[in-house]
């Protein structure tokens, strides 16, 4: 059986004398083995990717973490020099896919920047700098620590009794790691929460009547997906969706003959 191919957002990134529209591999590697799939990097160029021929040949979407911000002033905010750094290459990629994604029911997994890109994309609003807000908790990764101590699974999250989340993980509760400083302040209409942490903050959403898998999630389940089950089982649930769409496409292919 073929595996189906799952387009990846990218950052647009300047490296000595060019812009490099590059992903980290842990997102890579985490497509592969934790979801069955064939990670293919989507180039942070905006209208210039035809999103319909994108979707067309690929069964599912990925949208990474990034260190880098949603841009303000695409929910209504204020940009500054401490709210960065931007990407806007990537923003003028990610909201448009993430929203024909879901329109065509494309099955979609948003991590971490991922899931504040899919809410901004459905219109809702961002929190900046959560551990100064009151009764928040500090969610960034420590620093000048190594990376398995930077994504060490650091809180719980309450799992929604009744959402799609539940029944992946089949628990009420799960532990996550944390490497933000933003978060959902408005969750946008059509998303559902899906868990949150102890302090309120919403850790994951998924698309109200979405026409196939749509989830974000604000913790990093690329990171430990070959040890820790909860995160394998988001990658699962994600590749299994992937692949009931390359099915549901063959058998589409093979109808219109
Ligand atoms: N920039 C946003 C999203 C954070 C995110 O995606 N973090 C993952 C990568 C980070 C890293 O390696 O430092 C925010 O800060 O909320």
């Amino acid at each position: 059986m073929l595996r189906p191919l799952v387009a990846v957002s990218t950052d647009a990134k300047p490296v000595e004398n060019y812009v490099w529209h590059a992903t980290p591999e842990p997102y890579l590697e985490a497509a592969v083995s934790g979801a069955g799939v064939i990670p293919v990097l989507v180039p942070s160029l905006g209208e210039k990717i035809d999103l319909d021929s994108l979707l067309a040949g690929v069964d599912g979407v990925l949208i990474t973490g990034s260190k880098s911000n949603v841009h303000p002033s695409l929910y209504g905010g204020d940009a500054s020099e401490e709210n960065g750094p931007y990407d806007p290459a990537r923003d003028a990629t990610t909201l448009p896919l993430i929203r024909k994604a879901i329109e065509k029911g494309v099955p979609l997994l948003a991590i971490c920047r991922g899931i504040q890109e899919l809410n901004v994309a459905l219109g809702g609003t961002l929190a900046t700098e959560l551990q100064e807000m009151e009764g928040r908790f500090d969610h960034r990764a420590p620093e000048n620590a190594s990376q398995d101590e930077r994504f060490a699974i650091r809180h719980a999250v309450t799992i929604q009794p009744s959402g799609c989340f539940a029944s992946v993980f089949g628990k009420d509760a799960i532990h996550v790691n944390s490497v933000h400083r933003q978060g959902v302040a408005t969750a946008a209409p059509r998303l559902e929460v899906e868990a949150v942490a102890g302090d309120g903050t919403i850790e994951a959403v998924s698309v109200k009547d979405a026409p196939a898998f749509a989830v974000g999630v604000q913790w990093h389940p690329e990171y430990w997906v070959k040890s820790d089950e909860d995160s394998a089982r988001i990658f699962r649930a994600f590749g299994d969706a992937v692949r009931a769409h390359a099915a549901r496409r063959r058998e589409q292919s093979v109808a219109a003959g």
